[in-house]
């Protein structure tokens, strides 16, 4: 689905990213740590295609197709979709004829899709315009299931959220990384259920809480611009928790 070679990116002067390798396969859920400031965003953004964040070198293929130098919205017309940590305010637009925008689907009953993140009564604010942290979150959640991307990157969907909206939240990651609520099908084993799922997804997160939600392949850790320490989220999670970004260092070297 995604495969990410030898990225190197820049924003201005500075060197984010330094030689980035990945592959997420169709399917597969991909947990990215890392300490603030390590470049976490800045592949995402990449990835989004977002101005400001210069490839110097390497390449990113999607799908097959070598997307690193397409526009933004080519990108999302291919089934890349972000929710992001800290998304603009946009005055002028509506929260549902972005939701539309999002679907490019003018009969799409947004009211009944806004329902799913209990989100009808922000539907004619302008786009995050004074929305609190978790009314972020569920609005970025709407926009992706509108979009329904076959690729999704979540940057921190935890933060800024109170416990019951978690669990919201972590509900519709979980259905979009299903396949977009896909009904649930007990007549089919859960292998091959996997196989026949093609939703990926790259996850940010700090505290892990997503975790508990989802069914998450593998992760690494992103430090000063590099991935290093492979292995089972949980894993990963619990040594950090207990050791901090310390081993991951000594990994590098
Ligand atoms: N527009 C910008 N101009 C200059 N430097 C930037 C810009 N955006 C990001 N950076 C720098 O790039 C580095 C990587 O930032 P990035 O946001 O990708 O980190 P992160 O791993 O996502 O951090 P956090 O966990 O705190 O969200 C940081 O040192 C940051 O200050």
């Amino acid at each position: 689905m995604l495969i990410i070679e030898d990225l190197h990116v820049k924003i201005g002067d500075k060197e984010v990213l330094k030689g980035v390798n990945l592959e997420i396969k169709a399917g597969e859920t991909f947990i990215l740590f890392g300490p603030n400031g390590s470049g976490k965003t800045s592949l995402l953004m990449t990835l989004m295609g977002f101005s400001g964040y210069e490839v110097v070198k390497g390449k990113i293929v999607f799908k097959g197709k070598d997307i690193t130098h397409l526009p933004t919205y080519e990108r999302a017309r291919l089934g890349i979709g972000m929710s992001f940590q800290r998304p603009p305010t946009i005055h002028g637009l509506k929260t549902a004829d972005l939701v539309r925008l999002c679907a490019r689907n003018k009969d799409l009953d947004v009211k009944k899709l806004a329902q799913k993140v209990n989100f009808e009564d922000f539907l004619d604010r302008d786009i995050n315009s004074g929305f609190s942290g978790g009314e972020i979150k569920r609005s970025e959640l709407l926009q992706l299931m509108a979009q329904k991307p076959d690729l999704l990157l979540f940057d921190e969907p935890e933060s800024g959220v109170d416990l019951e909206n978690m669990a919201l939240i972590g509900k519709i990651v979980k259905e979009l990384l299903s396949g977009n609520g896909m009904e649930p099908r007990p007549d089919i084993p859960m292998k091959e259920l996997k196989k026949i799922r093609q939703v990926s997804g790259l996850i940010i997160t700090h505290t892990g809480y997503i975790l508990d939600y989802i069914n998450a392949d593998r992760g690494q850790v992103l430090m000063n611009g590099q991935l290093c320490c492979e292995g089972r989220p949980r894993d990963i999670l619990e040594h950090i928790s207990k050791f901090g970004y310390k081993e991951c260092v000594r990994c590098l070297k």
